[in-house]
């Protein structure tokens, strides 16, 4: 396999002597899609934040391959609502030319609001904004803190499915948190829970029937993430239990943590 783009090795982050990130081992190549959810508080921005170099890291490692092009993706585009600013002028700041940030816009969607003014665009049209400036990077690794934070529904969706395609077409990694555990398990590869430490990680359908995701998310969460990804290749009783002995392919090739969970 190709050298990875971002390698964690045992990162760990202590705020106050408490490890807020604990011991996370995570690599993250081309083409990949993952996806780290967890509870409020769990970790999630700090590591994302100790992969973008911004948070420092008490101990293990995070490797970056060399050279390696970030574009990151915030949560919110915070701007002072007093100063005018139109889209075309908010990516010209990237410094990258004209043409690239036309072309980015357009790819994003929104290329027909390169003179609208930032501050009117919709939740959905700044996350495209967002998108397009870090899509003129041209990175290599695209880094997302919940983009589809104040998105409908469909506006949610398609923003994942842009997503994908931007990794199709720029062959990158991907790698973003986000609360929209439903639309997750549809458009990622690979989900990491984290609750400080890695509670469980693998596809989608592994982690919806993982022990140490119900004790996360409870079971009413699993079992309705678990209709996402159902195989109908092992049997039920008449309650809907899955009857002991039956297949159950959802449950290979899946990661869990050796340790006990606090
Ligand atoms: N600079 C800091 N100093 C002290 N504590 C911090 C700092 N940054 C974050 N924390 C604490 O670390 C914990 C994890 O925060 P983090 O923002 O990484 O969680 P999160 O998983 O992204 O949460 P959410 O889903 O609520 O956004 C929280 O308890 C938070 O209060």
């Amino acid at each position: 396999m190709t050298e990875p783009l971002v390698t964690l090795d045992h990162l760990t982050v202590l705020f106050d002597e408490r490890p807020v990130v604990d011991r996370v081992n995570l690599k993250v190549h081309r083409g990949d899609i993952i996806t780290v959810i967890g509870p409020n508080g769990a970790g999630k921005t700090t590591l994302i934040k100790a992969i973008l170099g911004i948070q420092k890291v008490s101990s293990g490692q995070v490797s970056l391959q060399k050279n390696l092009v970030i574009g990151y993706v915030p949560q919110h585009l915070t701007l002072e609502a007093t100063l005018p600013l139109s889209v075309k002028r908010f990516m010209l700041l990237s410094g990258k030319p004209l043409a690239k940030c036309a072309s980015a816009l357009a790819r994003t969607g929104v290329g027909h609001l390169l003179d609208a003014s930032v501050h009117h665009l919709s939740g959905g049209e700044k996350q495209r904004l967002l998108l397009a400036r870090a899509l003129a990077r041209k990175p290599d690794l695209l880094v997302l803190d919940e983009p589809a934070q104040g998105v409908d529904i469909n506006g949610q969706a398609a923003l994942y499915d842009l997503i994908r395609q931007l990794r199709d077409d720029l062959n990158c990694g991907v790698i973003m948190i986000s609360h929209d555990l439903h639309l997750v398990m549809a458009a990622t590869d690979k989900v990491i829970c984290l609750n400080q430490h890695v509670c469980c990680s693998g596809t989608p359908a592994d982690i919806s029937h993982d022990p140490a995701f119900i004790e996360t998310f409870g079971q009413p969460v699993a079992e309705s993430l678990a209709v996402y990804h159902h195989h109908h290749n092992h049997r039920h009783d008449l309650h809907g239990n899955v009857v002991a002995g039956g297949q159950h392919g959802a449950h290979t090739g899946h990661e869990e943590c050796d340790h006990a969970h606090h």
